[in-house]
């Protein structure tokens, strides 16, 4: 069996189309949605993934505000780039780009974005609201890969209701906050969250229906591990260096061996990576057509 590819590009591509129409909508309504981007320093994947989200800004017709901060920035010059983008009404959502460079208080720094400006999902007002909305609709940003996921997972007529889902990995952007996604009542799935501490990972993931990489190494999930017919989607995004041409390369938490035994799989790249850019500027579109419709009310009745 070779197992049918989650085409986050092509997904991906479907979904920015869609969000051009709204833009334009939000244009003619006098609103053009802005997303602002705090880096801090030059760490090769973090530069390329932010010049990444304002070239898909540029496609979609929002605009781009950048914050770009030296790797010596203190921890008063990263929250003062955040005060700047709270403050600045071009920019209707943003992000800071994680992982910050040791020394700085992340969670503080993600405390102090305007939840009703968080691009990404992660500030704890919106994570909160995750947490207290079980099966009312979300009108709060989310999380974008989680987001993401679950998008390219229903994009592709696959129900997860019932379905038992093993992720891999606690981070802030995946592990810690998908399960709330998961285990909503409109998507219904079991949801189990392994770790470094887990006693037996393996044991876990030859159980699931669904499989949600993110622990960030490479080739950690092997065909042994994958029961046939599984759904895996590979999140995680390690550099590691080719031997033979001594360039980094991206290499995902899958093997891409298990693409003999799933009957879908997400590829690394072309598969959540983009998936997570789209729903970022879901995001953005999102926060600026409720700041207009407010604007709006205010104004009127
Ligand atoms: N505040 C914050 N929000 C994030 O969402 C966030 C972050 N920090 N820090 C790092 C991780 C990682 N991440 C990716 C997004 C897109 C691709 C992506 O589009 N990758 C392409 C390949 C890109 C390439 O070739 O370099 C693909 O999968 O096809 C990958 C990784 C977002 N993250």
């Amino acid at each position: 069996m070779t197992a049918q590819i989650l085409d986050g590009k092509a997904t991906a591509a479907a979904i920015k189309s869609e969000l051009a129409e709204r833009v334009s909508a939000l244009t003619a309504q006098g609103v053009t949605p802005g997303l602002g981007t705090v880096l801090v320093g030059q760490d090769p994947g973090s530069v390329s993934y932010v010049g990444g989200k304002h070239r898909d800004c540029a496609e979609v017709g929002i605009a781009s505000i950048r914050e770009d901060l030296p790797e010596t920035a203190s921890q008063a010059d990263v929250e003062a780039a955040v005060d700047r983008l709270n403050a600045d009404p071009a920019c209707t959502g943003y992000i800071v780009q994680l992982p910050l460079p040791k020394g700085i208080d992340t969670n503080a720094v993600l405390e102090r974005i305007d939840p009703a400006k968080d691009a990404d999902g992660l500030h704890p007002t919106n994570l909160g609201r995750l947490v207290l909305r079980v099966s009312e609709e979300i009108t709060s940003p989310l999380p974008c890969t989680p987001a993401g996921i679950v998008e390219l997972v229903q994009r592709h007529g696959i129900d997860l209701a019932g379905k038992d889902v093993v992720v891999l990995g606690r981070g802030t952007t995946v592990g810690r906050s998908i399960g709330l996604l998961l285990t909503r009542k409109d998507i219904n799935a079991t949801v189990t969250l392994t770790h470094t501490g887990t006693r037996d990972v393996a044991a876990h993931l030859r159980n699931a229906d669904v499989v949600v990489a993110a622990a960030g190494v490479p080739g950690f999930v092997t065909p042994e591990h994958v029961k046939p017919g599984a759904v895996v989607l590979d999140v995680g995004v390690s550099r590691v260096l080719d031997p033979e041409t001594g360039k980094a390369r991206l290499r995902g938490d899958v093997d891409p061996a298990v693409a003999d035994v799933a009957s879908w799989i997400s590829p690394n790249p072309g598969g959540v990576g983009p998936m997570t850019r789209a729903m970022l500027l879901a995001n953005v579109v999102d926060t600026a057509e409720r700041a207009a419709a407010a604007a709006t009310t205010v104004g009127g009745v």
